[in-house]
């Protein structure tokens, strides 16, 4: 099924993300991890990309096959194109179609640590246009509330954005972000652009202080004040960390939900613990939403 059309038939779409272990010899993990995540209903799972771009050992068309063929639930595979020539994204695309696979996830990728790119596809527009043109694929792209961290300024963002949604884009994602004022804010922007396709807010539940760096370098997102301080407090205290990480995590998700967001995408990074925590936590309030769309 196209994600296109869970949106039209439900509110909010739940979904997480997952990524392919880096060694070979972790790949029974990651069907653990998504036979815990099965469990609990998600209406898609995302796949990322290779391991920080590279596309040698690709387990992302493996996996999302096996989340379709295993569970019916659908795959969203996530393809990155600064590094990849035409050719190799034929390949991958064929790949997608020979496996049922009918999602993608639209990417330019992160800027390899070498900077060899292959200059065949320089943004996700790119990308997007082509895969557009093969008419087999429901198309998802990112976006961010924040402005992406290489944007000279929010509005070029927001205008390259409004050429990326016109290449064929058929739903958004956004960035991570731990303040939801950015999301509404933004989401206001698009409306007055005339960008009305789905947009589903990213959330990571965040339960570890390194993870913190990693994202702030990675992402350049805001992390307030208040969730800063909590780091700082219960740093080596796992369990309260991550207590703090679902709670402040469940906070940001009833806020969206209350609001009447499309969906929720929780970058949940492999930990379907988490997941279940947070789904735990708020089982009635996705029940409520579910059943005021019937
Ligand atoms: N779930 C995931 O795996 C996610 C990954 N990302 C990462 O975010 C990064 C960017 O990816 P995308 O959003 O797909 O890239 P993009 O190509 O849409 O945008 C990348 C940058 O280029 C600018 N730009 C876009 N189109 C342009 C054009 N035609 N001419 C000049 N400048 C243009 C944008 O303003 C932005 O600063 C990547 O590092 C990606 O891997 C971001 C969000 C989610
Ligand atoms: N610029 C950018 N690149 C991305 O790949 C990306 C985004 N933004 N934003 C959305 C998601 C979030 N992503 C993330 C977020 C956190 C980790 C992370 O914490 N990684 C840890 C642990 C990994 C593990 O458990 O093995 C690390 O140390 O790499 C990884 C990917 C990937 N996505």
């Amino acid at each position: 099924m196209y994600i296109k059309d869970i949106f039209k038939e439900k509110k909010p779409v739940i979904s997480f993300e997952i990524f392919p272990p880096k060694k070979e010899s972790n790949i029974k993990t990651i069907y653990k991890t998504i036979d815990e995540l099965a469990q609990l209903n998600p209406d898609y799972i995302s796949v990322t990309y290779g391991a920080s771009g590279s596309i040698k050992n690709n387990k992302t068309v493996e996996i999302s096959s096996f989340i379709k063929r295993e569970y019916k639930i659908e795959p969203l595979s996530h393809l990155t194109c600064i590094n990849s020539s035409k050719k190799e994204i034929d390949e991958i695309l064929n790949q997608l179609i020979e496996n049922n696979i009918s999602n993608v996830l639209a990417l330019r990728g992160d800027i390899p640590n070498d900077k060899n790119i292959k200059k065949e596809f320089n943004y996700a527009e790119d990308l997007i246009r082509y895969i557009s043109k093969k008419k087999k694929f429901s198309i998802g792209a990112a976006c961010y509330p924040e402005g992406h961290i290489e944007a000279r300024n929010k509005s070029l963002d927001l205008y390259y954005l409004n050429k990326k949604v016109n290449a064929g884009t058929d739903f958004l994602i956004t960035q991570l972000f731990f303040d939801n004022k950015y999301f509404y804010d933004f989401r206001e922007k698009l409306k007055n652009r005339n960008i009305n396709i789905p947009l589903q807010a990213g959330i990571m539940p965040v339960v570890n202080k390194k993870q913190v760096e990693k994202i702030v370098s990675m992402c350049g997102v805001n992390i307030p004040e208040k969730f800063i301080k909590i780091m700082n407090k219960y740093e080596n205290n796992k369990e309260a960390l991550i207590d703090a990480g679902v709670t402040y995590a469940c906070d940001q998700i009833i806020d969206l939900l209350t609001t009447g967001v499309d969906g929720i995408h929780l970058y949940v990074m492999n930990k379907s613990k988490i997941a279940k925590e947070i789904v735990k936590r708020i089982t009635s309030i996705l029940k409520i939403n579910i059943k005021m769309e019937e």
